[in-house]
């Protein structure tokens, strides 16, 4: 049905859902299993390698890197790290010039921490992304590696292309994968019926169990061990790797972006860690406070996680220390604090099964596959209005000015403008998942698609507002039109304030009747998805 959408945004392009439902009958991730074990042994280690992605971008508590290295020293060989720099990946993925910009800095740092290891870190490039497998198969051979370590990652691209990875090393080189991303194996949690759990509630009861009687879990691992001295002259050639540069098309649009999003978002481990530690002196305000945008209660840890900069374990592992050194984080032997934070820590946890075990949803296609029988609308002015924040509905405007800004939105505003948009608007959600990709720094496919994932819900951004951002602090420090505007009449100025004094303030009124859209959404939904069969 989603024809007009795949002509006029080939990003958003997505298979049937018939072959969707193919796809998630037939995992790929357990073709990648089978390939794995169907490799034969290699007793004699020449030389080890690490591939890092874009989700493990730290040297401490990196688990393919640690195992990686353990098989090096054992054998008494060297460990090489190597990264493939794919500018088409990053224009197929939309990610943000935000992102790539933490990305290439975060790698500069590692270079040097590995460098004094005598590790040496290599930059590959690939223009295309069909070229990743072959440039790093090349590199691995010409430079005589024999095994070679690296994390997974679940969506379903990212699978595909190491199963293709495994096809072209052949039985030259011996592949190791690990699950480094999660506390708890994505795919292992099961229902009574033994499918992959899917529900929140249930699967965040049984994940504080599992974590509670195994607190080994948490532990985390050192970074790798010193090569010896002799790489340094044997390898010369591999130290000298230049880190690659932002493509023209993901540079900040000015100076000015570039210094404030930087000093927003420092990035690295060390950074990571000391946000880690500033938030933990404050966890004990995040029950009460993490749904008011304006106290900025929350961690911020998000686009460190999302890069893989600070571990889970490394994260939870501190909460633990705070927890009195216990890793019960239910709700009777944690504080609200703590149980509430790692309440989210969990929702991260499920939606990488979810990835894993429903390999659609990494395919532009809902969860509820029924979704995409729905005829969205093309409002471009509305679309226009949305993504620069100028719908005329204060909070969901505030939110997008943050997003614009900081290239991060807090929790409760990505579910009032995700909303507004493919309710009130009607517009596809996946338009807005994508500029969440373009846009935000913390971009995380498995968090922004479940994020995305429509429903019948339709947040009312007045009432929102008022109980989430009770004195307007939010609303005023982003839309500076509305600062000088008291009392309730900043949730609603437009149905509020007087016409003259509306017209005063040169803010928009709204685009939509919230009351009105919303019905239309529900009756849309209701008759679009009625008879649909995916
Ligand atoms: C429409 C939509 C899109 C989203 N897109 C992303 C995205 O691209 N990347 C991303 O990391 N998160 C995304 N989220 C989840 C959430 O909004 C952010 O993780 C959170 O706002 C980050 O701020 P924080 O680190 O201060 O969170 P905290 O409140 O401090 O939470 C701690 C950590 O838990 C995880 N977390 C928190 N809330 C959620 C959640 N609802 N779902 C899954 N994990 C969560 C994050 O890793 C976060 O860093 C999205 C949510 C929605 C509704």
């Amino acid at each position: 049905m989603s024809k007009r959408i795949a002509l006029d945004h080939p990003e958003l392009k997505h298979p049937t859902t018939k072959r969707a439902k193919q796809i998630d009958a037939d995992l790929p991730y357990d073709h990648l299993v089978e390939a794995l074990e169907a490799q034969s042994e290699k007793k004699e280690v020449l030389k080890v390698a690490h591939w890092f992605h874009e989700k493990d971008l730290r040297i401490h508590d990196n688990k393919s890197l640690h195992h990686g290295s353990e098989l090096a020293k054992k054998a008494k060989k060297h460990l090489i790290c190597c990264y493939v720099n794919c500018p088409a990946d990053e224009a197929w993925h939309g990610t943000s010039a935000a992102r790539v910009d933490f990305n290439l800095e975060g790698l500069a740092l590692m270079q040097k921490e590995l460098k004094e290891l005598n590790i040496p870190l290599v930059f590959l490039h690939a223009d295309e992304r069909r070229e990743v497998v072959p440039t790093v198969v090349k590199f691995l051979k010409e430079n005589g590696v024999s095994h070679v370590f690296s994390n997974y990652e679940y969506e379903i691209d990212e699978i595909r292309r190491d199963i293709k990875f495994l096809k072209e090393v052949g039985d030259d080189i011996r592949v190791s994968m690990h699950h480094d991303q999660t506390v708890v194996e994505p795919g292992t949690m099961t229902t009574g019926a033994g499918k992959p759990m899917k529900v929140f509630t249930p699967y965040h009861r049984m994940w504080l169990g599992i974590v509670k009687d195994d607190p080994d879990l948490l532990n985390t691992l050192p970074p790798p061990t010193k090569n010896d001295a002799s790489p340094s002259k044997e390898l010369k050639s591999l130290f000298d790797s230049p880190v690659p540069k932002a493509p023209k098309d993901k540079e900040f649009a000015s100076a000015e972006d570039k210094k404030r999003i930087r000093k927003l978002w420092p990035s690295g481990h060390a950074a990571g860690f000391k946000r880690m530690d500033s938030f933990l002196s404050q966890i004990s305000n995040y029950a009460a406070t993490r749904s008011n945008p304006a106290k900025n209660s929350t961690s911020r840890m998000s686009a460190y996680f999302s890069a893989g900069m600070v571990s889970i374990r490394e994260a939870l592992s501190k909460v633990q220390k705070y927890n009195d050194g216990s890793s019960d984080f239910t709700e009777s032997g944690a504080s609200p604090g703590v149980y509430s934070w790692v309440r989210e820590i969990v929702f991260r946890e499920l939606y990488r099964q979810t990835t894993l075990t429903t390999p659609h949803t990494s395919m532009n296609l809902p969860q509820n596959l029924k979704f995409d029988f729905v005829q969205w609308e093309d409002d471009e002015g509305g679309w226009e209005k949305w993504y620069k924040g100028e719908t005329g509905e204060p909070f969901i405007d505030a939110g997008m000015r943050q997003l614009n800004t900081e290239a991060y939105m807090h929790n409760r505003l990505r579910m009032n403008v995700s909303s507004y948009l493919y309710c009130n608007l009607l517009i596809d959600y996946r338009r807005g998942e994508r500029y969440f990709a373009e846009t935000l720094i913390d971009w995380d496919l498995s968090n922004n698609t479940q994020g995305w994932e429509p429903s019948y819900t339709v947040f009312n951004p007045v009432s929102q507002a008022e109980k989430n951002d009770p004195n307007g602090d939010y609303i005023r420090k982003w839309v500076p039109e509305l600062k000088d505007v008291k009392g309730k009449a900043i949730f609603a100025p437009y149905a509020r304030l007087s016409k003259e004094e509306f017209e005063k303030l040169g803010y928009p009124k709204p685009h939509v009747d919230w009351k009105e859209t919303k019905q239309r959404a529900i009756e849309r939904f209701k008759s679009d998805m009625r008879d649909a069969s995916p």
